[in-house]
């Protein structure tokens, strides 16, 4: 068997001695260096499989760049060498820098032993661990941007930094960060949502931070917000680029103080959350037009997550389609039909504006008219086209827009959330419809 070696880089000596003693019997051989500039030197004598490396040298300049350049440098030299990061708490961002850049994972400090144990040995290829968490809903698929998303999510999940999560309508914002959240420790505690696009502005404050009998006309009892009721969980703020630029000062300051004041009331009250918000906007060309606040742009995006389009990950559109199939053949109650190649290939070949929401409808249509055990390409097509919709139905595309809405609307209650679902397009475009359309 090809010998272990573990190259540890830190300038503490007191960490590189406490992690050799922590690995002396799980590898052959522990190489420790207080400098990085032995790396290059290191890498050919000794051949590491993996390198821990600080990402927080002391020396020089402290421009925090410096673990990002030698981990350069080691892909570079020596690309089959796992890197592992040591970064110090404030520095999540840091090592999530150097996850994009090719590092395997990385350790906080101060570091609990198991941890690092576990890590390194990840990183030596032996399997095991990943927890024995319950089942997630969410399919990453084998895309290679999703492999790497998935690892860096699985590293920040655990701390309480604030993420925020970008991408298309219906790339699965959503259901990322209640995956984030059960991946957390805060996984017993509420995760509570607030849809910015979807609040009524009067309302808004009231809903985030609570009130007080008499605040308001409406306000007959004392009220939590959804900052207390999300206590020691996480509270999640999605198309977080809708909130009114006067209301932004006051959910700075509370994100600041980690305080909340209920509406009509002086107390202010601690709170303990994880924030996690998303939204499909451009929030930097936001902040450019003066219409994001910058410092909000910034305490919110502790560490950015960009869910890549359907169509940028084509390759996991066949999982995908499955997974739909099984999901919709339970539900309707039909056998699980096959998909002819042709039928698939033009699937992964399609533009998916609506990304997976969109796929996932178009999957469950063509199941609920399925009747043999074999779906083709003018399966998935037929309900896609506005143009067969327009001949089937009549009227002009508004017309039939329209009336889809209000069937929608009734099919289910009037649930809103389950119509976008339905209709594949997101809640923001939904009221905006009903808005226009004055239903
Ligand atoms: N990775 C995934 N695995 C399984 N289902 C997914 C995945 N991603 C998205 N979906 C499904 O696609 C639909 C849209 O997902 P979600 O609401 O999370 O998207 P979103 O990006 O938040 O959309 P919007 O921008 O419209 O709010 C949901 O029905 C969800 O279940």
């Amino acid at each position: 068997m090809e010998m272990k070696t573990l190259l540890v880089v830190d300038d503490n000596q007191d960490i590189l001695e406490a992690v050799r003693l922590l690995m002396r019997k799980s590898v052959d051989e522990v190489v420790t260096s207080s400098t990085p500039d032995s790396i290059p030197m290191l890498l050919r004598k000794h051949k590491p499989q993996v390198v821990l490396l600080d990402m927080n040298f002391r020396a020089v300049v402290n421009t925090g760049n410096e673990g990002l350049f030698w981990l350069q440098e080691i892909r570079r030299l020596s690309p089959q060498t796992s890197v592992v990061l040591f970064t110090a708490y404030a520095d999540v961002k840091l090592a999530v820098e150097g996850m994009k850049l090719g590092a395997v994972d990385f350790v906080v400090k101060p570091f609990e032993n198991s941890v690092l144990m576990e890590v390194l040995k990840r990183a030596f290829g032996d399997k095991g661990m990943p927890g024995s968490k319950a089942a997630s809903h969410m399919l990453w698929g084998s895309s290679e941007s999703m492999v790497s998303l998935r690892k860096i999510v699985d590293r920040v999940a655990a701390t309480d930094a604030n993420i925020l999560i970008t991408g298309e309508n219906g790339t699965g914002k959503d259901l990322l960060a209640r995956e984030i959240h059960r991946l957390s420790l805060r996984c017993r505690g509420p995760i509570e949502t607030v849809d910015m696009g979807a609040v009524v502005e009067s309302l808004f404050e009231s809903e985030l931070y609570g009130h007080v009998k008499g605040a308001f006309t409406d306000a007959r009892a004392d009220r939590a917000g959804k900052f207390e009721t999300a206590h020691g969980g996480t509270l999640f703020l999605d198309e977080i680029g809708n909130i009114p630029y006067h209301l932004q000062a006051k959910l700075l300051t509370a994100l600041q103080q980690r305080m909340v004041v209920r509406v009509g009331s002086n107390t202010p009250r601690p709170i303990d959350i994880r924030l996690i918000c998303a939204t499909n906007r451009d929030l930097p060309q936001m902040v450019a037009e003066g219409k994001f606040r910058q410092d909000l742009y910034y305490r919110i995006n502790t560490i950015h997550i960009e869910l890549p389009s359907l169509r940028d990950r084509s390759d996991d559109i066949p999982e995908f389609v499955d997974l739909f199939l099984h999901k919709y053949a339970k539900v309707y109650g039909k056998d699980v039909p096959m998909v002819s190649d042709d039928a698939m290939r033009r699937l992964k070949s399609r533009q998916w504006p609506g990304n997976i929401r969109q796929l996932e409808h178009v999957v469950e249509k063509a199941l609920i008219m399925c009747d043999g055990d074999m779906l083709r390409a003018e399966d998935f097509e037929l309900f896609d086209e506005p143009a067969s919709a327009l001949a089937a139905a009549g009227g002009t595309l508004e017309d039939i827009e329209r009336r889809t809405i209000v069937a929608s609307i009734h099919q289910h209650n009037g649930n809103l959330a389950e119509v976008a679902r339905q209709l594949g397009i997101t809640r923001q475009t939904l009221y905006n419809k009903i808005k226009k359309y004055g239903l």
